[in-house]
């Protein structure tokens, strides 16, 4: 394959939000063909997006969007300071004082509404796509609302907390694919109801101010303050003149302007020879190689190993013992191979290296399915009391010690008494607690998809629970469910639909047995359940103030009670729940408006618990 054929793909695939290879591997091709072929068309244009991959309209830009020159050595960067210097001199300028900013890795979209554009994708920078829907889908500005051009954007730490463990793997894949999926998903859902997907117009990032000797002395430090300094993923840092004279002077190309560049840190790389693979299960039951190498020095550090997290292209490429790989490790990155220079076959194991349970390729992941897998345990105790929403006090910390006592699976959990927690090495304070809080998840009722989708079952978080659950008729029906009847439900692809049935399989049991223990029925979500019964039934509630129990286990308690949950009183709410320190706003509405109001005893009383 020609390397601008390689590049096209490759771009095409990253635009989609589905790359095929890394940004530091795409960035050294680049510049492979720029010594190569200075002068190709490809270097000359914005590199494109694939027509149509967010299913918008066409929408011209009024002002192109272009790409960035790029900068990642010291020479780079003089050769930009003498071009805007020799321009300043023509105009009759004094010394140019640079703005610099983060450059944000994510998704870039322009705001044009004095042209009736919500929001727009960049395209080829002179036609983009209308991507206004992203704002219903719970897409925030960040600072002040202003036309231009902007990225979109999610901070990383919300990325890696939440988003990681689902199996995403970088923030801007994962924007492109909230943007531009046909219906919301769980994921979509979690995004929007945190606030977390954001839209950062470029005029209200921080700006840094400095002339170009001072930025060629101390770039590294600028760049590093910049990247620390930003919550979201960055690539490098954009060098800009700001004087609208200077920049209109200096002018564009069709790919980038000249006022203009992006300095980014290159990362080193270093030849290697493969010695070693360790095969490793995580928290979510996916197996991966952690390949070890002949140590070699990296910017200052000695790199041993890289964990590579895509183990099918870790076996296409053959990063078996014995391979030779380039490595590369930039200030930005974490170290990763590369590149495979001379591969050798990579033995992928048929069982899980830490249960030896029976193991499933599923996609690019090879996963274990074994529900009791001791390096999975962890993960499936701590969701199980997160989705139930009725229980604290099962947080990382205590879960991990609850499996390091050998208690694998949610079932023997609830079975513990508080004298098997003291066994185990809590106090006795924090026994009785525990006890105590598994009694109440036990005796708390829940609605049905809440409690399905707490086994943590691939393809099936509360949103597709609770689809699954109105369609099919209730709990019961998923006993022996066939993949057919699945993907007959609208929303569930093949592929998911044969993965739910077979893990529903697998763990009906498992499922049947803890539905068991269960001293408070399940609140069922088909579309005939008896929520008229419910002692909340057709109630819309309001909760203010603090509660003995967090509020967000009173709201899930008082919807599975048949109650509405609102944020705010309006002429809807039947009745205003005040713990302690209740909000003045809610509480003087709540007054005007006549609403009646209960404290957390009576609330209690009314609900019999
Ligand atoms: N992994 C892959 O296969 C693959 C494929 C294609 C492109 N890429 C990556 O994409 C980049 C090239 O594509 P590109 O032209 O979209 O990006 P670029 O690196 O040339 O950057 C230009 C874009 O940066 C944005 N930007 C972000 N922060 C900004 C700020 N503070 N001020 C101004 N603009 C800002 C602008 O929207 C502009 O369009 C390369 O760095 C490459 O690594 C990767
Ligand atoms: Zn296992």
């Amino acid at each position: 394959m020609s390397l601008v054929h390689k590049l096209e793909e490759a771009n095409a695939a990253y635009r989609a939000g589905a790359p095929i290879m890394s940004d530091a591997e795409y960035d050294a091709l680049v510049e492979r063909l720029r010594r190569e072929q200075p002068d190709h068309p490809y270097l000359q244009t914005v590199e494109p997006e694939p027509e149509n991959i967010f299913g918008g309209a066409k929408v011209r830009h009024h002002a192109p969007m272009l790409s960035t020159e790029k900068a990642y050595t010291e020479s780079d960067l003089i050769r930009y300071f003498s071009a805007v210097t020799r321009q300043a001199a023509r105009l009759g300028m004094d010394e140019v004082i640079y703005a610099m900013t983060a450059k944000l890795d994510g998704l870039a979209g322009s705001r044009d509404r004095a042209h009736g554009v919500d929001l727009a994708t960049r395209g080829n920078g002179l036609q983009g796509e209308d991507i206004g829907k992203a704002f219903a889908r719970g897409l925030k500005i960040v600072g002040a609302d202003v036309d231009g051009p902007g990225e979109i954007v999610m901070p990383k730490d919300f990325f890696e907390e939440h988003l990681v463990p689902l199996g995403f793997k970088h923030p801007r894949n994962f924007m492109v694919g909230f943007v531009g999926a046909d219906t919301e998903k769980d994921h979509h859902r979690l995004v929007k109801e945190s606030g977390m997907a954001h839209f950062v117009p470029y005029a209200n990032l921080p700006r840094f101010y400095a002339d170009k000797d001072t930025i060629l002395r101390d770039i590294a430090y600028i760049s590093e303050d910049i990247r620390k300094n930003t919550p979201y993923d960055t690539d490098g840092i954009v060098i800009e003149v700001e004087e609208p004279e200077l920049r209109a002077a200096l002018g564009s190309t069709n790919h980038h302007h000249r006022w203009q560049i992006a300095y980014k840190t290159k990362g080193e790389t270093a030849e290697t020879t493969v010695t070693g693979v360790v095969w490793q299960t995580g928290r979510t039951g996916r197996i991966t190689p952690v390949i070890e190498i002949d140590p070699v020095e990296l910017s200052g550090a000695t790199i041993r190993r890289a964990t590579a997290h895509n183990f099918q292209k870790a076996r296409k490429d053959g990063l078996g013992v014995g391979s030779r790989v380039t490595m590369i490790r930039s200030g930005e990155v974490i170290p990763f191979i590369m590149d495979v220079l001379s591969p050798a076959p990579l033995d992928v194991p048929t069982a899980c290296p830490c249960c030896n349970g029976p193991v499933e390729e599923d996609g690019e992941y090879l996963t274990c399915v074994n529900p009791h897998c001791e390096a999975q345990a962890e993960g499936a105790i701590s969701h199980f009391f997160k989705i139930m929403g009725t229980a604290d006090g099962f947080g990382p910390k205590a879960v991990e010690k609850i499996v390091a006592a050998g208690i694998t699976d949610i079932l023997a959990v609830l079975d513990m008494t508080r004298a098997d927690f003291e066994g185990m090495g809590f106090g006795p304070g924090q026994a009785e607690n525990l006890e105590r809080e598994m009694k109440r998840c036990m005796s708390t009722p829940v609605e049905d998809w809440r409690f399905l989708a707490a086994f943590g079952i691939r393809y099936l978080g509360r949103g597709d629970s609770k689809a699954l659950l109105c369609a099919i008729g209730g709990l019961d029906a998923l006993n022996g469910i066939t993949p057919a009847q699945i993907m007959a439900i609208d929303g569930f692809a093949e592929k998911t639909a044969l993965c739910i049935a077979h893990d529903l399989t697998w763990r009906w049991m498992e499922i049947e047995a803890v539905r068991d223990r269960m001293e408070a029925p399940l609140v069922s979500s088909a579309p005939a359940g008896d929520i008229g019964t419910l002692p909340l039934a057709g109630m819309s509630l309001v909760f203010t103030g603090t509660f003995s129990k967090d509020r967000e286990v009173m709201e899930t308690q008082a919807e599975a009670l048949g109650a509405k949950v609102q944020s705010g009183v309006n002429g809807k709410t039947s009745v205003l729940v005040i713990g302690e320190k209740p909000g003045a706003s809610k509480t003087t509405k709540a007054a005007a408006l006549g609403t009646p109001v209960w404290t957390e005893a009576e609330y209690l009383l009314r609900i019999g618990g």
